[in-house]
């Protein structure tokens, strides 16, 4: 039985040939639409999930002519392996072409199933479920809503679960959602438990060597500098400070020292890192199939590597990507071994903000996002993207310039704080975090300004380097060639990553085989992860995406794609003369 699909003249591929590789690990080829191909017709239907911003996406990737997915000849073998089922098409609905991608925190503003829906919808990727706040029964309900959504909607939504950390902070208000500090008063900062209702202007605090640790003449800041007091006096547990910048207190805000005009580092110095709060939550999150640990208070790459031993010798816990919290002095200090450590970094602008002046955080994120481009980890800019939308419908201007900036400066995600998880307009914001991320990334490639620099080589394995290079030069001829898509097939998700640490023009098509490897893939900048099941043959697997992306109208007749494979038998396709 003769192939489907025959390869376009020897002229217009190109090999990396068997002899040039010290094992036939990877290839990659470029190919023009329409093959000379034999296809058959099928009466399979697009299911069509919403993608707000693929339509303002890049001018290559406009609608298909025609949208049935398609079918080739039958093999000797008789197993159809290249037709995309009715299940793969609904599993696969989501078809957004954003580079940026877009991290919601969830809360009590957005944890129904409709809420989250609207969320995906609008083009959330990541949910987040910060492990300070709601039981471990309220999160379970989340990840199960959000579980149910990818599985009848055909979204990719990860899951990322941030440990509360061992930070010091206030304990609840005894149920008030807020309590106003005014400048002179005196509050007490007190490790007593209250038995009934909060006395006045007392907050408890959650260390329990505060009052000891704490010295007269310190300088204690509640939620990064929101509110600031003056330690005045010591008395037993009790601690007396003095309102010397007024604001709202909110429940369970984090609190540090200064003198001086800086951080007081020994205050807490002598917690962990992983609280055994922490321990249990991270167990509940292997139960409960998270995709990513974000850990809060990083210092050294050590508790990364320890976390990650620990995943990896649980079942379902290797699958589990470990993302270190920049948010310390000491983690900026130890910045390049804790994100080699990791599988990616997230600027946690909030904490780190009241660990540093407030004008180092934007120096301090230009150079996480670049070591993490570096060293090919994905990387979050995160807290107060766009605060006032908490309140109000509309972004201040400098909020936007913000985003913006991130964006422009590529980094994988935004996130969502309180914007999302306790705000008004949780809608609102993320279509503000969309419409500023597709204008940003538009403007980049308008100006062609993607960089002409080779990026640093990262791997010292020659298989790994086989890879490096395959993606690096894919990504440089995609752009050369003004390409419209570039297409990896990959199993663990590592390849993928390597071409959208290029951030090529084009969209990145990725497609692995597996479900968790695929929301995974879904932080990553530009990725636009599917899952399919593949053949040992590249040329049916080429088959069976073209289908899957014609059915979804983001490719069509007549585009260049480059394909990129880490798949082992993909060579001998690729290698066709
Ligand atoms: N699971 C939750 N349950 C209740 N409130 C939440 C939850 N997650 C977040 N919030 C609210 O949203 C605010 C912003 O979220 P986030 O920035 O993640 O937390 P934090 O302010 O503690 O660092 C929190 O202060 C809290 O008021
Ligand atoms: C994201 C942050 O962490 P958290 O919300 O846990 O304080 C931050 O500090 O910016």
């Amino acid at each position: 039985m003769s192939h489907s699909i025959q390869f376009s003249t020897p002229s217009r591929t190109l090999h990396l040939p068997h002899s040039r590789l010290h094992r036939p690990l990877s290839s990659f080829s470029f190919r023009q639409f329409p093959l000379t191909s034999t296809f058959k017709h099928t009466s399979l239907r697009a299911s069509s999930s919403p993608s707000p911003d693929s339509s303002s996406s890049s001018s290559v990737l406009h609608s298909p002519n025609g949208t049935p997915a398609v079918k080739s000849e039958e093999r000797s073998s008789g197993i159809d392996v290249d037709t995309v089922t009715e299940a793969e098409l609904k599993e696969n609905g989501f078809r957004s072409t954003r580079r940026t991608k877009l991290i919601c925190t969830i809360g009590p503003a957005t944890c129904g199933f409709e809420q989250l829906e609207a969320l995906a919808e609008g083009g959330m990727n990541v949910a987040r479920l910060n492990m300070c706040h709601g039981t471990r029964d309220w999160h379970r309900n989340v990840i199960r809503s959000v579980r149910r959504l990818n599985e009848e909607k055909g979204f990719a939504v990860a899951i990322m679960m941030d440990t509360e950390g061992s930070e010091i902070h206030m304990g609840d208000l005894g149920g008030e959602a807020s309590a106003k500090a005014e400048d002179g008063e005196v509050w007490t900062f007190t490790v007593r438990a209250f038995d009934a209702s909060r006395p006045q202007r007392t907050i408890s605090v959650s260390y329990d060597g505060f009052a000891e640790d704490v010295r007269v003449g310190d300088e204690l800041l509640v939620d990064g500098g929101m509110v600031r007091f003056d330690v005045i006096e010591k008395i037993g547990p009790d601690v007396k400070c003095l309102c010397t910048d007024p604001g709202l207190l909110l429940p369970r805000a984090n609190l540090t020292f200064w003198r001086d005009g800086s951080l007081v580092r020994e205050r807490n110095a002598m917690l962990p890192t992983i609280s055994s709060k922490d321990w249990l939550d991270i167990d509940f999150g292997i139960a409960e199939g998270v995709d990513f640990i974000a850990v809060s208070f990083v210092k050294s790459a050590e508790v990364i590597n320890h976390l990650k031993s620990y995943l990896a010798a649980r079942p379902g816990g290797g699958d589990i990507g470990v993302i270190a919290k920049i948010e310390s002095i000491d983690s900026l200090t130890n910045l390049e071994e804790i994100i080699l450590a990791s599988d990616g970094a997230m600027v946690a602008r909030g904490d780190l903000g009241a660990q540093i002046p407030l004008e180092q955080v934007p120096a301090a994120q230009q150079k996480i996002v670049k070591v993490c481009r570096e060293l090919n980890k994905p990387v979050i800019v995160a807290s107060q993207l766009l605060e006032s939308m908490i309140e109000y419908p509309t972004p201040t201007r400098a909020e936007v310039a913000d985003v913006s900036e991130a964006v422009r400066q590529r980094s994988d995600a935004l996130m969502l704080s309180g914007e999302s998880a306790m705000g008004q307009f949780p809608d609102k914001a993320l279509t503000v975090l969309r419409s500023v991320s597709l204008r940003i990334e538009r403007w980049w490639r308008e100006e062609k300004r993607y960089e002409a620099t080779p990026l640093q080589a990262i791997s010292s394995a020659s298989s790994d380097k086989i890879s490096e290079e395959i993606c690096n030069s894919a990504s440089k001829m995609a752009n050369n060639l003004g390409v419209d898509a570039v297409f990896v097939y990959t199993k663990n998700g590592h390849m993928a990553s390597l071409v959208s640490r290029c951030r090529p023009d084009c969209p990145i098509f990725a497609f692995t085989n597996t479900t968790s490897v695929r929301r995974r893939l879904n932080l990553q900048w530009g990725l636009i992860p599917f899952r399919l099941s593949f053949s040992e043959d590249m040329e049916s697997n080429l088959n069976k995406t073209f289908s899957l992306l014609k059915s979804r109208g983001m490719i069509k007749s007549g585009d260049l794609v480059i394909a990129v494979s880490d798949m082992l038998q993909s060579i001998q396709v690729m290698n066709v003369p």
